[in-house]
């Protein structure tokens, strides 16, 4: 039997179809993941196409993982050179081969929102221009929207609708935003993706190169792409046009960031010789839980109609539950969690909490706390958004481009160097007046004698950040960053602080080194460019890993694409979901994308579906009263469970409750020997190692065990590491071999 008999008739021929255009419009869980995976597999086993030949391009980091996994699967051999990205991975991969054909240096830096909003306001500043009048967050909404249509500050007048006045003002900030951009070598998210169109565009023998090496193009989640995506694809798929596409019109959830559906509605204009498959087996659910996700997403009048119906079994009902507080809510999907995993009818892993925004995670995670239950917050405050972490970073990318102005001056004065604002603004003028970079006129003889005696401040900071350039490359980049640690005393200041503030941070710089150690080990060609590059793309969901058991806690848009056993749909009430801006808009287009995304959240779900609401919920420090969800009564009422009637005892205000819960799990948190954010529960079943015994860890090597003590939920041993001296750790994580 081969791998394609596992496929059927359409799916099939949509594997087989390997030349010209294709179109795969299909419903949630019908394949259409699954086909790009063996359509890949086909073309490189059967069609005898060079691996390198192949790009399939997916919506983030973790579903190319995925997606690179089952391939490899199906082929029984990792296919190398085989390109399987996001298209902003993508286009740092061919920015950083050829960018400087368009007047960049490949060692550019990517700027991230908060990048964004300093760039802005000093643009504002020069142009003398009242950011309480015209707030930041509006031009750089703006600017994002022109480049999702590739419009250029020149263009932007013509093409914004806005009023003379207001559109030349934006179009004069966006013009000023890229030249300071351009000065910095630095792209924002959006550039990524409009350079490489203008590299493509402006250079036959660029263009040529990636048209002949791109001769199999395929996209999955092809209904989230926005225009500039769809000009990069069509670009690059003009010679050859093999090019597939598969997606859902029904879960288009991005038009808030520039997803255009008409990519997906027009392809057929676009490739008038396409061919159109519809897949319309459902594989993923039972036949309640597609039921419902049909009656819902039939309120939509903006679709193209599909019917989907699946060979699965009837499966359970779903079990709606309405509680009279968020608080009780959170307790019954923890407990309900937690007695299914200890009956064995479910693993932690089997199980996803949805929700529509990420505040509403942390009632949930107070629960699993309280509980002492695994999990995993995905979304939420992003690490690589913390202060301590965007300082390291700045230093590295400081050793990495002495050209990323913005990082340089980030952390120039950190940790207290008595560098002041006043020889900043001097170093910044001089550097303005001669056109080079800020860290350039910080060494130049000149701007040294401008600033006077300050000088003596500055030669220590560049000597620091020379001889660290100089190291770099030939250390291993964690030592490069302990050494930064150490010389500019940055730990040592937080330890002084002796806060719990500052802990936290060092232990978030701690998870950053881990990162970086993680990274040299796995990446083909380490360097320090290439992990700030990592660093950069990462989306949240990336460290998701499935190999480790816990629940996943994310939004609803984060969700796009897996599936799971179990799936809880949480805070299903309107206001909350859909929320108040949406229903209060009156706008019938964009109640229309939540209800697309509440089929997304239900087509998540594989064999048990279950949507709970809240009566009360705290919005902003004041209790608000809700109503459940209208998209729940779009469910009809034979595929919900009975709901049981449950006798409120006391009733206590529901902000007492929340306190006492949280204080009581902040209290644990404390206690605990050392934290960790997953809170594990496996306990290392007897260990094969005893205090004595010379052990080895994958990342520190061999050590002694000095004490091994045990701590209730998990034994804490401590290492003395011939490398790196002495560690405390938990058994189950640390993974401990006996030599
Ligand atoms: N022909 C088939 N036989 C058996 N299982 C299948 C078949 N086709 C798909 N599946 C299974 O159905 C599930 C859904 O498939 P897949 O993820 O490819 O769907 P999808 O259309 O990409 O869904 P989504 O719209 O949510 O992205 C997977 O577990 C997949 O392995
Ligand atoms: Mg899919």
């Amino acid at each position: 039997m081969s791998i394609y008999d596992t496929l059927n008739d359409k799916q099939r021929e949509a594997v087989l179809m390997t030349e010209g255009p294709l179109l795969i419009l299909a419903g949630a869980g019908s394949g259409k993941t699954r086909v790009l995976t063996h359509r890949t597999a086909y073309l490189i086993e059967e069609m005898k196409v060079a691996p390198w030949n192949i790009m399939a391009i997916t919506f983030t980091n973790k579903a190319a993982n995925e997606m690179r996994e089952r391939i490899t699967n199906l082929l029984g051999y990792q296919a190398d050179g085989i390109w399987v990205r996001t298209f902003h991975s993508s286009c740092v991969m061919i920015l950083r081969k050829f960018i400087d054909r368009i007047g960049f240096s490949s060692n550019f830096s990517i700027y991230d929102t908060d990048d964004q909003k300093t760039v802005l306001r000093e643009v504002c500043k020069k142009l003398k221009i009242d950011t309480k009048i015209y707030k930041e967050k509006m031009f750089l909404r703006e600017i994002s929207k022109a480049k999702d249509e590739f419009i250029s500050p020149a263009e932007y007048i013509k093409e914004s609708g806005q009023d003379e006045f207001a559109a030349k003002r934006i179009a004069e900030v966006y013009d000023a935003y890229q030249k300071r951009l351009k000065e910095n070598n630095a792209l924002d998210f959006d550039d990524i993706i409009v350079k490489t169109i203008e590299l493509l565009r402006s250079d036959a023998e660029v263009l040529e190169y990636y048209q002949e090496k791109f001769k199999y193009i395929m996209v999955d989640e092809y209904q989230d792409t926005n225009t500039v995506q769809f000009m990069l694809i069509s670009l690059l798929a003009k010679k050859y046009n093999n090019l597939c596409v598969v997606g859902d019109d029904d879960q288009s959830i991005y038009k808030f960031r520039g997803a255009n559906i008409y990519n997906i509605l027009n392809f057929e204009k676009a490739y008038p010789n396409a061919r159109v498959i519809k897949l319309e087996q459902n594989y993923r659910s039972t036949k309640t839980i597609l039921a419902a996700a049909n009656s819902v997403i039939h309120n939509n009048s903006e679709r193209k109609d599909k019917s989907l119906w699946t060979e699965n079994p009837e499966g359970e009902k779903i079990d709606f539950r309405e509680f009279e507080n968020a608080f009780e809510e959170a307790t019954y999907v923890a407990e309900d969690i937690k007695s299914k995993v200890a009956s064995g009818k479910l693993k932690f892993s089997d199980c996803a909490i949805l929700y529509r925004t990420n505040a509403q995670s942390r009632l949930f995670e107070e629960k699993f706390i309280n509980l002492n239950l695994p999990y995993k917050l995905i979304g939420g405050v992003n690490f690589y958004s913390r202060k301590e972490i965007k300082d390291v970073l700045a230093y590295l990318k400081t050793i990495a481009n002495g050209n990323d102005n913005l990082a340089v001056r980030r952390i120039i004065n950190v940790p207290k160097r008595g560098i002041g604002n006043t020889t900043i603004g001097k170093v910044n003028d001089f550097a303005d007046s001669r056109g080079i970079s800020f860290y350039d006129a910080l060494k130049d003889e000149e701007s040294l004698a401008n600033v006077g005696k300050a000088s003596t401040k500055l030669k220590p900071f560049v000597d620091l950040i020379e001889d660290l350039r100089n190291k770099e490359g030939t250390i291993p980049l964690k030592d490069l960053i302990d050494e930064l640690l150490e010389r500019t005393g940055y730990i040592a200041d937080l330890r002084n602080e002796r806060t719990d503030e500052a802990l936290t941070r060092i232990e978030n710089i701690e998870e950053f080194i881990n990162k970086a150690v993680d990274y040299e080990e796995n990446a083909e060609e380490p360097s320090l460019g290439g992990f700030i590059e990592e660093v950069a793309l990462v989306a949240d969901i990336d460290s998701y890993d499935d190999a480790t058991e816990y629940v996943v806690f994310m939004t609803l848009h984060g969700a796009k694409g897996l599936e799971f056993k179990q799936v809880y749909l949480a805070g299903m009430e309107d206001g909350t979901f859909p929320g108040y801006f949406t229903i209060n808009s009156g706008d019938t287009s964009e109640l229309e994308e939540e209800r697309r995304l509440c089929y997304v959240g239900i087509t998540r779900a594989r064999e048990f579906l279950a949507i709970t609401s809240a009566k009360q919920r705290m919005v902003h420090g004041e209790t608000k009263y809700c109503k459940r969800s209208r998209f729940v009564n779009e469910i009809p009422i034979e595929l919900m469970k009975e709901q049981p009637v449950v006798k409120q005892e006391k009733v206590i205000p529901i902000e007492g409750k929340m306190k006492t819960a949280y204080a009581k799990a902040k209290a644990e948190f404390k206690a605990k020997p050392f934290e960790s954010k997953q809170f594990k529960v496996n306990k290392a079943e007897g260990l094969s190692y005893v205090e004595g015994d010379t052990v080895k860890h994958l990342k520190f090597g061999l050590g002694t065990v000095l004490n091994i003590v045990d701590g209730g939920r998990d034994y804490e041993v401590t290492v003395d590491f011939q490398k790196s001296g002495v560690k405390k750790m938990f058994a189950s994580f640390a993974k401990l071999k006996k030599v």
